[in-house]
């Protein structure tokens, strides 16, 4: 069988404004990273049904008559969750009308829910990864957008973390608006950090947005002065 492989790899970070009150963020990326490899198979049985299929002309060329079957794991937590990573290898293939099974594995020195962006670094390197093994760019924000829009399907953001996985992928500090997907503002950040790291999750899908929201002007006066 014929496997073609890809690698990526993108960086951790931490918040500067949280978005969950008023969807516009600030994020910084700190130099932990998340590695991912993807393998794609070859899929003889359904490239051979997607080819009779367009013979027939019952479907146009690259739309999707099934799903990828794509087996997500993560190194360091083999029965976490691996929707995002599936996801993300899924949208890159369906991009270019592809039908493969493949396999995503991510490894990683970022805490996973511990408030230092695993999901985001998670999504754009699974997504660097399966363009390389596909062979195929695309340009950076459709790379992070792809990853936003896999972690919003995989139900692990509020806002979609434009702010996140911006910072995550080009590195310095990012200022979004999470609602219209824009980067409004990206600067080098070069700081010594030191993290705290307690021994304790907390998932941004579980986040109280009604309390969160109860900070919203204080959380618009700190977008102001970051911009
Ligand atoms: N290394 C990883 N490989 C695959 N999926 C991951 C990885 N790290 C995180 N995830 C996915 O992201 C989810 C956690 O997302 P969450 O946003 O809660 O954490 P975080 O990104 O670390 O936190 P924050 O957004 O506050 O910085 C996990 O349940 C898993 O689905
Ligand atoms: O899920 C979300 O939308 C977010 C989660 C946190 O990481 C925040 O820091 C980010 O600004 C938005």
């Amino acid at each position: 069988m014929k496997i073609q492989k890809g690698y990526g790899c993108a960086f951790g970070g931490g918040t500067i404004i949280n978005a969950v009150a008023v969807w516009k963020g600030c994020a910084y990326a700190v130099d932990l990273k998340t590695y991912a490899e993807v393998c794609l198979f070859e899929d003889l049985s359904s490239s051979e049904k997607s080819k009779q299929a367009e013979k027939s002309g019952k479907i146009e060329k690259n739309e999707k008559i099934e799903k990828n079957e794509i087996k997500g794991r993560i190194y360091e937590n083999p029965t976490g969750n691996s929707d995002l990573i599936e996801k993300c290898v899924s949208y890159v293939l369906e991009e270019f009308g592809c039908f493969k099974k493949a396999s995503v594995l991510t490894k990683s020195e970022i805490p996973m829910a511990g408030g230092l962006k695993s999901s985001s670094a998670a999504a754009n390197a699974s997504v660097i990864a399966a363009l390389d093994a596909l062979g195929e760019e695309l340009n950076p924000e459709e790379i992070v957008k792809l990853g936003v829009r896999a972690a919003k399907e995989a139900g692990v953001t509020i806002t979609g973390a434009y702010d996140d996985a911006c910072a995550s992928f080009y590195g310095g500090v990012a200022v979004t608006d999470n609602r219209k997907q824009e980067l409004i503002k990206q600067e080098p950040f070069e700081y010594d950090v030191l993290i705290l790291n307690p021994d304790t999750t907390a998932f941004s899908s579980e986040t109280d947005v009604s309390r969160s929201v109860l900070m919203k002007d204080l959380v618009e006066t700190a977008y102001d002065i970051a911009l």
